[in-house]
């Protein structure tokens, strides 16, 4: 348990950041590096605990893997290569290690056992295993094996052509990673856009992969081959700063060399149409993502509907995007968005009770919320409910905050951004 009380705050924040490296394409270069053949080196990679599972498990199977602070050398020897653990795989608070490893573990020809934390046990794993079994995976576990732990036989698998019922990328991946394995054609079809990080690396690893739309084929058995990897900054850890230079008056801050790839961006869209000062500059592609320079100033912000195709867009701001809306004037709605009943937590019930607490105007509903702005908030004493996303959104609510908050732990913030608070005070003007 790690509990913090924070002192109010009544400076600027000023001055530049680099968030770390983005967490979905460090698991991707790892799990890419680990089973194409030749030496990959990955810089800018995210020293967090999930990327960290993914690192443990290719360990566990033989793969090298050296790392000095956020680079990677990983010398990959193709899946042949690859040798059953002999302990189970522990995946902690990870969804994206243990779905994108799931689709590889149906295939490999070898048996694995996974486990993780109190949380990562209670998430849902039938959206990945029932198309894993569809191409013929031996999977099972607790609950029919929707929940983990879950065992793995690896299996001779055949291509589908799959219809995704929710928008998910972590489905979308799981099913194409176990194409790469899969004797034939692998069709995914999408009902949205969801980010493409796997696509894109897959792409610059040399699959045989073609994208027509929102459908992805991969064809099966094709040896990927070793590839440099630089990891852009994540801009969902980006997205707390972006906030917090919208939010605290006087404020201007520059957050460096952010991914910008398009399919991640809705927090920009929704700054923007909320009336935030923000820019953008410097826009490049590096390892085929886009990256840039985003630039925010504090400013007066309205409410507005967050609904349908943008939320996988920003599906992991949204815990951030409510404090935002507290701030703002009007009514903010936040609709389709379910999925966040199971993420590291409930984060709508998660996120209504912290707001609440500190004096906001806000309401849980189905699939979103309600907040009607501007309220002040006041302290309070907040949960994170170990859930990183929701530790960081209520750091980032006490620098509005008239009086101290104190959040009971918050060591899952080394999930996704363990610097977190050393940037943080890099940017606070001094009192
Ligand atoms: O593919 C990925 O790297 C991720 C996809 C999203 O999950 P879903 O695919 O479950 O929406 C997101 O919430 C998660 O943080 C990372
Ligand atoms: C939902 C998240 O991650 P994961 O699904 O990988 O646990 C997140 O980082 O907000």
């Amino acid at each position: 348990m790690s509990q913090v009380t924070l002192q109010p705050f009544d400076k600027a924040l000023t001055g530049e950041i680099e968030v770390p490296g983005d967490k979905s394409i460090s698991h991707r270069a790892v799990i890419f590096g680990s089973i194409a053949n030749g030496t990959s080196k990955i810089t800018n990679f995210l020293d967090g605990e999930d990327c960290m599972r993914t690192i443990h498990a290719f360990r566990s199977m033989g793969v090298s893997i050296d790392k000095k602070d956020s680079t990677l050398t990983i010398q990959g020897k193709g899946v042949k290569a690859l040798i059953e653990p002999t302990e189970p795989l522990f995946f902690g608070n990870s969804g994206t290690t243990t779905r994108l490893m799931l689709g590889l573990l149906a295939g490999f020809p070898f048996f694995t056992s996974i486990y993780g934390d109190s949380s990562l046990t209670n998430r849902p794993m039938d959206r990945v295993v029932n198309p894993l079994k569809e191409m013929g995976a031996s999977i099972n576990g607790r609950k029919d094996g929707n929940n983990l732990p879950l065992a793995i036989r690896g299996k001779k698998l055949s291509g589908i052509e799959y219809r995704l019922p929710i928008k998910s990328a972590q489905v979308k991946s799981a099913v194409i990673l176990a194409g790469l394995l899969a004797e034939g054609e692998t069709n995914v079809t999408e009902q949205t856009q969801t980010r493409d990080h796997t696509e894109n690396m897959l792409e610059a690893f040399g699959a045989d992969i073609v994208r027509n739309g929102l459908t992805t084929t991969i064809t099966g058995k094709k040896d990927l081959v070793a590839t440099d990897v630089h990891v852009p900054g994540d801009i969902s850890s980006a997205a707390f700063f972006l906030a917090a230079g919208a939010l605290v008056s006087g404020s201007v801050l520059t957050l460096k060399n952010t991914g910008l790839n398009p399919t991640r961006t809705g927090i920009i869209d929704v700054l923007k149409a909320m009336n935030a000062s923000i820019k953008i500059e410097n826009e490049r592609f590096i390892s085929g993502e886009l990256v840039g320079d985003v630039v925010i100033a504090s400013s007066n912000l309205k409410g507005l509907v967050i609904e349908g195709d943008i939320i996988p867009r920003l599906i992991d701001e949204i815990p951030i995007i409510a404090l935002l809306a507290t701030q703002a004037e009007g009514k903010t709605i936040i609709r389709d968005a379910a999925e966040l009943r199971v993420k590291e937590t409930d984060r709508i019930n998660a996120v209504v009770a912290v707001l609440s607490t500190l004096g906001a105007n806000i309401e849980a509903t189905e699939d979103g919320m309600i907040i009607k702005g501007k309220t002040a908030l006041k302290g309070g004493e907040i949960s994170s409910y170990n859930d990183h996303r929701i530790a960081m959104m209520g750091v980032i609510a006490s620098l509005l905050a008239s009086e101290e908050v104190t959040i009971d732990d918050i060591s899952s913030i080394a999930v996704s951004y363990p610097s977190f608070f050393t940037d943080l005070n890099n940017v606070k003007e001094p009192s």
